[in-house]
């Protein structure tokens, strides 16, 4: 787990660094992989992209607002449940109001927006779109909406379950008997029912991670021919 949250900062670095002269999409599709294979918490990794958001460096800010759009179309729920409260929407709507830099305006603008968009069916994430009406309503002008970045990813890893005992066998957890998840199916599994590893392409996630017997059976079933 160091080791990703260690790599997850030297990625958003060089993603966010003011010596870029264009987008590294390599590496802001690495964060994504990173946070969608559970190798790194969408809270801690939301709170580092928030800190170059905010950066005085308009180019370290703006690549940082890449990065945040990338997460919120690739990552799914793991980051939306983050990124759709009201508390993260203040701190978007801050920025607006404090930022000396246009072109980071318009692109919080353009976000904003394009997420209402997005959420618009989902009154979990209302605040996203309570916040649009707001700023508007205060007088902010909003760029057109491009339906393209209203588009997320339909199919992302589901949210990891948390329980006493395993899924599959029942075993109590404890201090000799740790937990672990699938990341196929998410549920918490002893190691014993959870020691295959297996790429997940249906939530985009190419490297191998752990995941059950049950899900290793069906995401590695023979496809019928
Ligand atoms: O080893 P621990 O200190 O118990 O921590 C556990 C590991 O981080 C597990 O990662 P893994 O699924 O990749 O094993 C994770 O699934 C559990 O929720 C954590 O409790
Ligand atoms: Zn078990
Ligand atoms: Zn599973």
């Amino acid at each position: 787990m160091f080791r990703s949250s260690f790599t997850f900062d030297k990625l958003l670095d060089k993603a966010t660094s003011h010596l870029q002269l264009e987008p590294d999409w390599v590496a802001i599709l690495q964060i994504c992989d990173l946070i969608r294979q559970g190798d790194v918490q969408p809270k801690a990794a939301l709170a580092a992209i928030k800190k170059k958001v905010t950066n005085p460096n308009p180019h370290v800010a703006l690549y940082a607002l890449l990065v945040l759009e990338s997460c919120v179309k690739n990552c799914g729920t793991l980051i939306h449940d983050e990124v759709g409260t009201k508390q993260y929407m203040e701190q978007l709507k801050e920025l607006v109001k404090t930022t000396t830099h246009e072109n980071v305006k318009l692109k919080t603008l353009e976000l904003i927006q394009a997420w209402a968009h997005a959420f618009r069916n989902s009154p979990k994430y209302r605040a996203v779109q309570d916040t649009l009406n707001i700023m508007k309503t205060e007088g902010y002008n909003f760029p057109a909406l491009k339906e393209s970045d209203a588009m997320f990813i339909a199919d992302t890893a589901p949210v990891w379950a948390d329980g006493d005992v395993c899924h599959r066998c029942r075993v109590s957890f404890g201090v000799m008997q740790r937990k672990h998840h699938c990341r196929a199916c998410g549920q918490v599994f002893c190691a014993q029912c959870s020691s295959k590893a297996s790429t997940l392409p249906k939530f985009g996630i190419e490297k191998e991670v752990r995941v059950c017997e049950a899900c290793y059976e069906q995401v590695n079933k023979p496809s019928a021919v």
